[in-house]
């Protein structure tokens, strides 16, 4: 029988994985992973990442060795040198055909596409798979036949949509009989500009993600809609990173939550529902980048904020990302993301909008830092939310809506627990002084003075949109 050719890429699971469990209908499996170290950098990944793939590479190995499925693995600079890798593997290995999940940036797509036209050779041939997310990208349009910009009409028809096909879990293959192919070995990461966060914070592989997902579901996911605001509580599933690198898929988090809620995805229980309302952001990111592809150019997706002027302020920028910009709630975000590779999703949009808003400086310089730290650091995420923030993208926040960060500091952590805890220096203050310390009390303590006017940065931005033309 001929042999299968199975690439993972950010589908680093064996379980529910549609391009596995193809491959393995046809046919004994052998499996590739592409390091495009590189290429990743310049896609602006940092060590945190990084090291959480490699990881996770080194997870899926083991189980898929577990199953007799050997995991080759070459390096590469650029995902141009693909398709020549991929076809010699085939060639060395007598491989029929080879199998892919889709990814959805436009790198990705470029790459893949370069893929398969290389294999449209006699007697081998490539074919991808939409496993990501539930819809494949074009066919869930608008009436008119466009992609969605916004985002509840695109959840309404996805609910509306959704068939108990696209939810099905993908076999997981059975242990095959034993090939004559060694697995390789896995080779360590190469020295990078920073050291990446202790691993310990995020296991790697598919049965941490499982765990997970058990745990949140178990004590944590009726609660959602109620603590998913507050940094200080761990009230979300922080299932982000293995989302990121499939090493759990959208269909195994939305069939635990239907055994959970009898069934049902968009009724019962709210904190479920709410929770389920996530996961289909996450796919209209993605749908958005295939969509409107400019967005992956780092273009707006709102034509006319390419106008914006944008402050050059390195000092601005510098102080948000060391977390010194006086506003206790901003850096400590700021610190929780350097120190743990992953922000609470409030904190992401005040950081953001701070940012983007307060400073006036490129929402860009924010997306290139989130994505240097982030252990989930996933290009369509990371560009949807920066979008939102900076008002310049598809549901964007309308401009004049600029969150006061004292005032959802006060909201979202009204005891002060999370600023104190990251922010040891404040953590003798009064409770309520800490989200906006007086100067008499900060005498002793090494804090900066706010970098701006909450008042004056508002208005400067509020300005600065104002004189936009449509
Ligand atoms: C400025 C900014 C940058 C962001 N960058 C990223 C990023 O690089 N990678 C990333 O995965 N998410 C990103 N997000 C979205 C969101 O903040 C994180 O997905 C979330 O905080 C992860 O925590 P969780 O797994 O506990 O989420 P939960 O609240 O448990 O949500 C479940 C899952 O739904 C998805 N999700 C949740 N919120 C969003 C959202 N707003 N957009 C897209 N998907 C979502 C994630 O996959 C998440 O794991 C960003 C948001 C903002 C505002």
């Amino acid at each position: 029988m001929k042999r299968q050719l199975v690439w993972l890429r950010s589908d680093l699971r064996i379980d529910d994985n549609s391009a596995l469990a193809a491959a393995a209908a046809k046919g004994p499996v052998i499996a590739v992973f592409l390091r495009s170290i590189p290429q990743w950098q310049e896609h602006g990944h940092g060590a945190n990442k990084l090291d959480f793939w490699a990881r996770g590479v080194a997870a899926v190995k083991t189980a898929l060795n577990g199953l007799n499925i050997p995991l080759l693995h070459r390096d590469i600079d650029h995902y141009n040198q693909a398709p020549d890798v991929l076809l010699e593997i085939a060639r060395e290995y007598d491989v029929e055909q080879l199998h892919f999940n889709h990814e959805y940036a436009l790198n990705e797509r470029h790459r893949d596409q370069a893929v398969q036209d290389a294999f449209k050779q006699p007697g081998i041939t490539a074919h991808g798979y939409h496993d990501a997310i539930a819809f494949a990208p074009g066919s869930l349009l608008t009436g008119k036949g466009d992609y969605y910009g916004v985002f509840t009409p695109f959840s309404k028809a996805w609910h509306k949509q959704i068939t108990a096909d696209q939810l099905a879990l993908r076999a997981t293959p059975q242990v095959q009989a034993a090939l004559d192919i060694q697995s390789d070995p896995l080779p360590e990461l190469p020295k990078l500009d920073s050291s990446p966060i202790d691993g310990q914070l995020w296991p790697a592989g598919e049965n941490a993600a499982a765990d997970n997902l058990a745990r949140f579901l178990r004590f944590r996911g009726r609660h959602y809609k109620d603590q998913r605001d507050l940094p200080k509580v761990r009230g979300t599933s922080e299932l982000s990173p293995y989302l990121a690198l499939g090493m759990i898929s959208h269909r195994q988090c939305l069939q635990a939550v239907m055994s959970e809620n009898g069934g049902h995805l968009a009724d019962g229980d709210i904190g479920l529902t709410t929770w389920v309302n996530e996961l289909v952001w996450r796919e209209f990111y993605q749908h958005v980048a295939v969509g409107f592809p400019e967005v992956c150019r780092y273009q707006p997706f709102q034509e006319h904020t390419k106008q914006l002027q944008w402050r050059d302020d390195d000092e601005g920028f510098q102080a948000w990302c060391e977390g010194r910009t006086g506003y206790p709630i901003v850096d400590a975000a700021m610190r929780q993301l350097v120190a743990t590779g992953w922000m609470h999703n409030r904190l992401r949009m005040v950081t953001a909008m701070f940012l983007s808003k307060h400073l006036l400086i490129d929402w860009r310089r924010g997306e290139a830092f989130f994505m240097r730290h982030l252990v989930d650091g996933e290009f369509c995420a990371n560009n949807g939310g920066w979008q939102w923030a900076a008002s310049t993208g598809t549901d964007a926040a309308p401009y004049f809506r600029i969150f006061n960060p004292t005032t959802q500091s006060t909201r979202f952590d009204a005891d002060g627990e999370f600023i104190a805890h990251w922010l040891p220096e404040l953590a003798d203050l009064p409770a309520k002084a800490r989200h906006a310390p007086p100067q008499d009390l900060l005498t002793d303590v090494p804090y900066p003075a706010p970098i701006v006017d909450h008042k004056a940065a508002r208005q400067r931005a509020l300005d600065a949109f104002k004189s936009l033309t449509k």
